[in-house]
């Protein structure tokens, strides 16, 4: 089968790259030209476990290239993955303009039979939109073509995006007709082994994503707020949802607690599906409470630093550890770690960071604040007086605390991301503040 994915980003280089490793002939196109630059010579800008290798093999068994413009590569797909960006605009509309102009470009040149597969998370009746805005500028073009579209959102989560793609949960597929679904289930019944393969409408795949993600992130602030008040109460979170987590009515995913959610959907999509909501006249006050509280959680350890220290931090020095919104990725959209940089250097921090992968985009997002980058671990907290975990990378779970105790002013660990064992800190006299974990726990 060809293909062609149009965007390079997370879900279209790991599509792409998967796809291609699966055994079709994928043309992706990308019109960035540094990232182009980039992929050409085989390297990629994306920090994802075994991403870089699969691109490079795809490029070697000449199954996968890259591409600036669709109209060079468009007569070679039978179907089209479009995994295009849809950030957040103007309180919280999912900005739809670069699928609406890659659709005016595929009605130009689209070819009979085409499938065009919606990969990105879109608002309901976006694929609807689309295919209307395709169809009207063939008939621009005085082009009178029949393709089919299919709406396949993409439930894949960074740091093991590969291995997701490559063996999905389920295969959502929302199609109008029969045609469509069956073309897009066929192949990924050919090669997927076993795939659970869902078909509906488009407009329930894509509330089903949407779904998906804000039940996610609802739990991550239900766990959030029991674990504000377990510290309240003198409980640990981490007993409770030990507990809860067993029962197999709830099942202990997403119940981490921590310093809220992150990354480049859960903020966005929960922001559209509210907005979706209001657009039909509902009030939505659950996801507005989701939302709220996830603001507030990203300041909890902030709230914990200027009870202990005042709003004065002018001349403390805080480490912090972890700076992508999530482990295993460089990704530092939305990640909590800006909110909480910013409000300390605002109140005249001085701050040391060390991240194992997202040093890099870290460093151009907060310019002009008081962040030195480390060159690793303990360099970071050379002189601290607190010590902050954001981000919870497995190296951060075995800290040398001798060490630690050595290099810092004063041995003070905020974990915002329940990475430390309090015993372990007890024995070293490593003073340890937990989200979730009331003084009285132990
Ligand atoms: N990042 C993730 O883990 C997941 C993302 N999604 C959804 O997938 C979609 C894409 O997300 P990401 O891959 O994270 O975005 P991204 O921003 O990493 O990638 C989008 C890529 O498209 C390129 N692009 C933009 N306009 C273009 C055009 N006209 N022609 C060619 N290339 C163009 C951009 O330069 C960029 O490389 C979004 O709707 C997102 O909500 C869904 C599941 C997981
Ligand atoms: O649409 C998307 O982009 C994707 O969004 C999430 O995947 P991802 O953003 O990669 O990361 P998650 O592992 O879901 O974590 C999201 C955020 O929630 C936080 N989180 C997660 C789980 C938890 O128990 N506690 C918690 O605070 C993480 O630290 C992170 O900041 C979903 O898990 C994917 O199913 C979905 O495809």
């Amino acid at each position: 089968m060809d293909i062609v994915v149009v965007g390079a980003g997370y879900v279209g280089l790991v599509a792409a790259a998967s796809f291609a490793s699966l055994g079709c002939r994928v043309y992706c196109v990308e019109n960035n030209e540094n990232k182009l630059k980039q992929l050409e010579t085989d390297t990629i800008d994306i920090y994802e476990d075994g991403l870089q290798e699969l691109i490079q093999q795809g490029i070697r068994d000449g199954r996968l290239s890259f591409h600036p413009k669709l109209s060079d590569v468009l007569q070679s797909a039978q179907m089209i993955f479009l995994c295009l960006p849809t950030p957040s605009v103007k309180h919280g509309i999912a900005d739809l303009s670069s699928l609406l102009h890659v659709c005016e470009e595929l009605g130009a040149a689209i070819e009979q039979d085409t499938l065009v597969v919606v990969k990105s998370t879109v608002p309901a009746g976006t694929t609807a939109r689309l295919e209307r805005v395709i169809r009207d500028a063939a008939a621009r073009h005085g082009r009178q073509v029949d393709f089919d579209i299919a709406m396949n959102p993409e439930f894949l989560r960074q740091g093991c995006a590969v291995q997701d793609f490559l063996h999905p949960h389920s295969v959502v597929i929302g199609a109008r007709d029969n045609r469509a679904a069956d073309r897009l289930a066929r192949l990924y019944a050919s090669c997927l082994h076993n795939p659970v393969i869902q078909i509906m409408s488009p407009v329930e795949a894509e509330m089903a994503k949407y779904a998906s993600n804000y039940l996610l992130a609802s739990r991550v602030s239900i766990i959030n707020e029991l674990a504000n008040l377990c510290e309240a109460v003198g409980a640990d979170i981490a007993s409770v949802r030990n507990v809860v987590g067993l029962d197999p009515n709830i099942g202990n995913g997403f119940l981490n607690a921590g310093i809220g959610y992150g990354g480049s959907c859960f903020p966005k999509d929960i922001e559209a599906l509210i907005k979706t909501a209001n657009t039909y006249g509902l009030d939505v006050p659950i996801m507005r409470a989701v939302q709220s509280v996830n603001d507030r959680q990203k300041q909890r350890l902030v709230a914990h630093i200027i009870r202990r220290f005042g709003n004065d931090l002018a001349g403390y020095r805080f480490a912090v550890w972890g700076l992508a919104f999530k482990p295993g990725t460089d990704d530092m959209r939305e990640a909590p770690s800006l909110d909480v940089i910013h409000a300390l250097s605002a109140l005249g921090a001085s701050i040391s960071a060390y991240d194992p992968a997202a040093r890099r985009k870290a460093q151009m997002l907060l310019e002009g604040t008081s962040v030195e980058m480390a060159a690793d671990k303990y360099e970071a907290v050379l002189h601290a007086d607190a010590l902050l975990i954001l981000t919870e990378w497995e190296e951060f779970y075995e800290p040398d605390l001798a060490q630690l105790k050595e290099r810092m002013r004063q041995p003070l660990i905020y974990d915002g991301r329940r990475v430390l064992k309090n015993a372990q800190c007890r024995t070293s006299r490593v003073e340890l503040i937990q989200i979730g974990a009331g003084r009285d726990h132990d």
